[in-house]
């Protein structure tokens, strides 16, 4: 698990790890330059031409020892020196007088910036890091507009795209990279969607700042790592049978939206699930059966749409209930969710449209507690929680509303974050683009309601289906790029364990 740290912290970070280990802050910079030549080594070619730009504080200073390091594996290396040198950091100005006096630096002048042609094919941006304090204005501006208009070159940001903050959203340009990498852990604001198109890819390097002290300065934000992942899982015991695996129960559908709830049942099936049961209205049950033959139907008495008949129709015998999606939200399915909510006493998810009802109907939002887990994508949150101005607006909210609530909230997207009442917020490292497709959803709910059903408490059941459903929606698309659907993903989770070591 790596720790997400507020920009305003990592010098304190950085001053008190030094001192601790008795080195240089000059040795962590050449530590976090090594990580970055190691990971640039196994990505681009000796016949690149590669421009890195540097800027003035430490970030520059990254950029430098990059200069140096690579020039010195045979890279063919250009520096450019964006900003004021006369305002250098102390390790900037060391490793600019390291640079081998073969190697160009070119100062840029605001002239130089404006007539400035590219013959590159790669470019490295450490212009500014996350120092930066306010919008980019003058040579920095300008510069970062002028590479931001270069297509057909690989942008790769050092650490943090010049003008991003480290810990808000954005407020004017910032350098829009194809990859992101890092240092030791992934800054806040690289979780936020609306930074998607100037983040790229993110990859996260180490420096050589140990977990351990690190937990010194928690704030309680993680992104999850597989070995935080392999080691959350069950064993299962030689003599196990399906009872061990759990029965769970998976509710919803309506006509027309049959499919989403057999895509939960067939997830959870491949997830683990000894037995795995749907909940359908009378129209879904030859659906089911026909198309997938591991999974016991129950019928309710509505027609077309989920209604609770008398009593507490057995659903207290599952192990753990998935409810939600496709159901749709007349009055009778209102209606059967409030029954259903009352008589279920065990672990839950609680999905799509039944979120949307309980927006609609707060009331409901009495029957949350430490065994429901919520799964809204980011409009259904909204209408749960109201209108958010950004991303990071939403992830407090969703601290509060996991809070108030005593349940957990799962925001999904891109990062999904898992947020817990004790206030810790967990964002995931697993899943693509490709994942952005009809159905994907209902295949989380199947697995986190699968985990749970195989006696995992919640935490562990949700950090592993999230992080588990993201690993085969990559390997899912591994192949399949935006052809992959949701069906795919099902598919795929089985190779997810062999990934982690599970079996
Ligand atoms: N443990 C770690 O994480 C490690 C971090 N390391 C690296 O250090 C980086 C942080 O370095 P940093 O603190 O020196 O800040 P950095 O981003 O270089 O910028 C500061 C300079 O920019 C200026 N400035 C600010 N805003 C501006 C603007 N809009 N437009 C123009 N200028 C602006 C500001 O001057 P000002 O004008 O405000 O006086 C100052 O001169 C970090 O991202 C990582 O790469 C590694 O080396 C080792 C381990
Ligand atoms: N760009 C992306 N990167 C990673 N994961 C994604 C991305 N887009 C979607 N996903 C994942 O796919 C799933 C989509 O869920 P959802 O929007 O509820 O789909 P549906 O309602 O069609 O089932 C979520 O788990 C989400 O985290
Ligand atoms: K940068």
């Amino acid at each position: 698990m790596l720790e997400i740290i507020s920009g305003s912290s990592v010098k304190k970070l950085d001053t008190d790890f030094i001192t601790e280990k008795g080195i240089t802050s000059h040795r962590l910079m050449e530590n976090a330059a090594l990580a970055f030549c190691d990971w640039f080594e196994e990505n681009y070619h000796r016949n690149d031409k590669v421009g890195i730009f540097c800027g003035p504080g430490n970030n520059g200073g990254d950029g430098l020892a990059i200069a140096r390091l690579l020039w010195r594996k045979g890279y063919d290396i250009i520096v450019f020196l964006v900003g004021d040198t006369e305002k250098a950091s102390a390790d900037c100005r060391l490793n600019r007088e390291l640079l081998p006096d073969k190697l160009p630096a070119i100062s840029m002048s605001s002239d130089d910036i404006a007539h400035m042609e590219f013959d590159l094919n790669v470019v490295v941006d450490a212009m500014l890091g996350i120092g930066v304090n306010r919008p980019l204005a003058g040579d920095f501006l300008n510069m970062v507009v002028k590479l931001n208009d270069l297509s057909n070159v690989r942008k790769v940001a050092v650490d943090i795209p010049t003008g991003l903050p480290a810990d808000e959203c954005l407020q004017g340009e910032a350098l829009k990279a194809d990859v992101t990498v890092s240092f030791q852990y992934p800054k806040f604001s690289l979780m936020f969607p609306e930074h998607a198109g100037y983040v790229g890819v993110l990859h996260v390097v180490g420096i050589g700042i140990g977990n351990k002290f690190m937990r010194q300065f928690t704030e309680s934000k993680y992104y999850l790592q597989p070995s935080d992942i392999s080691k959350r899982h069950l064993n299962f015991s030689r003599f196990a049978h399906k009872g061990d695996f759990g029965r769970v129960l998976l509710v919803g559908g309506s006509y027309g939206s049959i499919g989403a709830v057999r895509m939960s049942a067939e997830a959870a099936l491949r997830t683990g699930s000894g037995l795995a049961t749907c909940f359908v209205p009378a129209c879904g049950v030859d659906v089911i059966q026909a198309s997938l033959p591991e999974v016991q139907v129950i019928s309710s008495s509505g027609e077309k749409r989920l209604c609770w008949d008398e009593g507490d129709m057995g659903v207290n015998r599952f192990d753990a209930v998935g409810i939600g999606p496709g159901m749709g939200g007349s009055a009778e399915t209102v209606t059967f969710l409030e029954s259903f909510l009352n008589v279920y006493k065990g672990p839950k998810v609680i999905d799509a449209d039944a979120i949307n009802i309980l927006s609609n109907h707060k009331k409901l939002l009495n029957y949350l507690d430490k065994d429901a887990i919520l799964t809204p994508h980011i409009k259904e949150f909204e209408r749960l929680v109201g209108h958010c101005e950004n991303h990071k607006q939403r992830l407090g909210k969703a601290l509060e509303f996991s809070s108030e609530h005593s349940c957990v909230l799962v925001l999904k997207g891109a990062h999904t974050s898992i947020s817990f009442p004790d206030g810790t917020q967990y964002f995931n490292s697993t899943g693509n683009k490709h994942m952005a497709t009809g159905g994907a959803g209902d295949v989380l709910t199947g697995m986190i309601t699968s985990f749970l059903g195989q006696g995992y408490g919640t935490k562990n059941a949700v950090l592993c289906g999230v992080f588990q459903h993201g690993l085969a929606g990559e390997i899912a698309s591994e192949d399949k790029k935006r052809g992959t659907i949701a069906t795919d993903i099902i598919q795929a989770i089985p190779k997810s364990y062999l990934q982690l070591n599970v079996d």
